[in-house]
């Protein structure tokens, strides 16, 4: 179903021009729901509740395969539940979705990794004060499972244990963190530490990479090289998806933006037309989220001026 409750024709091909790519997905209609040229990850019906608040109650939604589509929306808007119910940090309570036609619902996350769909974590206090290389080895292990558990199957995991240090530097010298392989996690600077979070997760060879929040604490001078990595990975062929607060961020990169509210999917739609969705301002005027979307000059001047009035009505209550 679309916003307005339209049935929508998802039995329709749609062909892409010769001379697309296939992340441009600038020909398709920007409205919730709404097929994808090739879709490699599809969601229906999926909710998740929290006592009496529903984070999350998407009823349709499909990812570009090979694309960066951006997930955005105000806080508690759903996404990182979103995030953990499709990667199996968490269980839906219904619904289902399925990653290149395998119904992945409710699966558990080793096995959701195995099958090519990863998402990255902020680095714990406890991944902190390991090396860079224990971080990389680590997420090979936890991410395949009790598979390898090395003291069931030492010889195996000797040799596994060797391919998984290679693997993991030729990763981090992807990233030109190979140099600090034997520093603690702990010391990296901000944005190197986004790096080691991506790297990790590549070492499972995803299919779909989900990033939560790359940009968070990065220096704004090193957000440029961020953004080239993710490019780099989309170019190769990789399916990105992000959580992200950094509009700027989105704007650059995303081919396709999808926004939360209140956990549904209130809009999608290239950067640009979602800057000028009535919906998207209403969700975070809604919320009352300090938001800067990006580029002021789309927002409307009525909106704006509708931003600045709650604003003096919260100082106003400030002062009472
Ligand atoms: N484990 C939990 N227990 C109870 N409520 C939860 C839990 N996790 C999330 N929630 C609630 O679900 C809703 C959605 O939260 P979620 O963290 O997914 O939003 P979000 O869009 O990621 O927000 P933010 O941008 O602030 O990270 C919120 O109302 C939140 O309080």
């Amino acid at each position: 179903m679309d916003t307005e409750g339209v049935e929508v024709d998802r039995t329709l091909s749609i062909e892409i021009p010769d001379d697309e790519t296939a992340h441009d997905l600038s020909f398709v209609k920007p409205e919730v729901g709404v097929a994808k040229p090739d879709s490699i990850l599809t969601v229906r019906d999926v909710t998740r509740s929290f006592g009496g608040i529903k984070a999350v109650d998407v009823d349709y939604v499909e990812f570009q395969r090979g694309a960066i589509t951006a997930l955005i929306g105000p806080n508690g808007a759903g996404k990182t539940t979103f995030f953990n119910l499709l990667t199996g940090f968490d269980k839906a309570d219904s619904g289902t979705w399925t990653f290149e036609n395998t119904d992945m619902a409710n699966k558990s996350a080793a096995w959701v990794a195995r099958h090519g769909m990863v998402r990255t974590f902020q680095l714990t206090k406890a991944l902190s004060r390991l090396t860079v290389l224990d971080n990389m080895l680590l997420a090979a292990t936890d991410q395949l499972g009790e598979r390898f558990v090395p003291s069931l199957l030492k010889p195996l995991w000797r040799g596994q244990e060797k391919a998984n240090t290679e693997r993991a530097m030729e990763i981090l010298s992807r990233f030109k963190l190979d140099a600090k392989a034997a520093d603690f996690a702990g010391s990296l600077s901000g944005g190197q530490r986004k790096l080691l979070e991506m790297a990790r997760a590549l070492m499972t060879n995803p299919k779909i990479i989900m990033l939560d929040e790359p940009m968070a604490g990065v220096n704004p001078a090193l957000v440029q090289s961020l953004l080239g990595h993710i490019e780099a990975l989309r170019d190769e062929g990789m399916t990105i998806i992000f959580v992200e607060h950094d509009m700027h961020a989105v704007r650059h990169i995303s081919e396709w933006v999808v926004v939360m509210a209140e956990g549904r999917v209130v809009a999608e739609g290239p950067a640009a037309s979602i800057m000028e969705n009535q919906a998207v301002v209403d969700a975070y005027l809604g919320a009352r989220h300090d938001v800067d979307l990006g580029d002021d000059s789309l927002i409307d001047p009525a909106q704006l001026a509708k931003l600045v009035a709650i604003r003096q009505q919260d100082l106003a209550a400030q002062e009472q």
